[in-house]
């Protein structure tokens, strides 16, 4: 989790805009910075990091060298970002996840770039040689993006909707299911959707724990996470955490934050939401739905 801010052309005094901004500092505990866009009056960016990639180079804005006109900040993941970089044979300058939408963007424009990430993310693109902003977010709106109407002009779109399946979505290779209902063929789907939405959020860098709330969703994602862990080697052992009493969510991020070394946090949240809404999805659309929920 990221903390993204970005202002473009307000009257008000930059100084007061910029407080603003640290109003989501608890986002980024890693650090932060504020950089004007030279050139164009009151266009500022604003950037409170959790690194999880790439510690060492993927401060933002993120700019590049090739592309000396666009300005990035995002905040999430971009689970595809290896596959999609070697798939078009880019040069990353730096290993940080969100570099490959410079490289995306530069090379099939926006829409097509949005298109091809499978992640949970939120971004601001700004591209001054064309003079324009670009607002997106996920499928889902896992990362969702706030605008203020008296700071920010930009309108956010909305890149490709749930009931289109994403270009990237053909990485996962799936049984077809024959006619008639086949209930092993819709198991085994399952779980390989499932495991693959664990693996790839295995690319983070730090720390990886687990809420585990003892319940099913919660159990699941835990159970697949330690099994993938060793098999990846991860040279760590998964922390999980649970505790009873109100307000649960805070206490628990409150306590991993103070007493313990994990940083990423898997969890089943949202699993409950994507199995019952039965009625935009289709069957073979919910293991898919399912996958993006076990979110980091
Ligand atoms: N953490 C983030 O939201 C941005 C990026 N994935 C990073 O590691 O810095």
């Amino acid at each position: 989790m990221c903390g993204i801010w970005a202002l473009f052309g307000s009257d008000e005094c930059l100084s007061v805009q910029v407080t603003s901004a640290m109003r989501i500092a608890h986002r980024g505990p890693d650090a932060f910075r504020f950089e004007n866009v030279d050139g164009f009056t009151n266009c500022c960016f604003g950037f409170h990091r959790l690194a999880v990639v790439d510690q060492l180079y993927g401060m933002q804005p993120l700019r590049i060298k090739k592309f000396p006109f666009l300005w990035l900040v995002y905040n999430g993941e971009i689970y595809n970002h290896l596959t999609l970089k070697k798939q078009f044979d880019f040069e990353p300058q730096t290993a940080v996840d969100g570099e490959v939408l410079l490289h995306l963007y530069d090379r099939f424009g926006i829409r097509k770039m949005a298109a091809l990430l499978d992640g949970v993310f939120a971004f601001i693109l700004l591209d001054t040689e064309r003079n324009k902003v670009f607002v997106g977010r996920d499928t889902y709106g896992e990362f969702d993006l706030k605008q203020n109407g008296k700071v920010c002009s930009v309108q956010m779109e909305a890149f490709h909707c749930c009931t289109d399946e994403p270009e990237h979505a053909v990485c996962d290779s799936l049984e077809t299911l024959p006619s008639g209902f086949d209930e092993e063929t819709v198991k085994s789907n399952i779980r390989t959707l499932f495991e693959n939405a664990v693996r790839k959020r295995l690319m983070a860098q730090r720390r990886i724990g687990c809420l585990l709330s003892g319940g099913l969703d919660s159990s699941l994602v835990a159970a697949t996470l330690v099994k993938l862990a060793k098999e990846e080697k991860l040279p760590y052992k998964i922390q999980t955490f649970s505790i009873g009493s109100e307000d649960r969510m805070y206490l628990v991020s409150k306590y991993i934050r103070e007493k313990s070394d994990s940083v990423v946090i898997f969890s089943g949240e949202g699993a409950d939401d994507s199995l019952r809404d039965t009625s935009t999805s289709t069957r073979l659309r919910l293991p898919e739905r399912l996958q993006r929920r076990a979110s980091v």
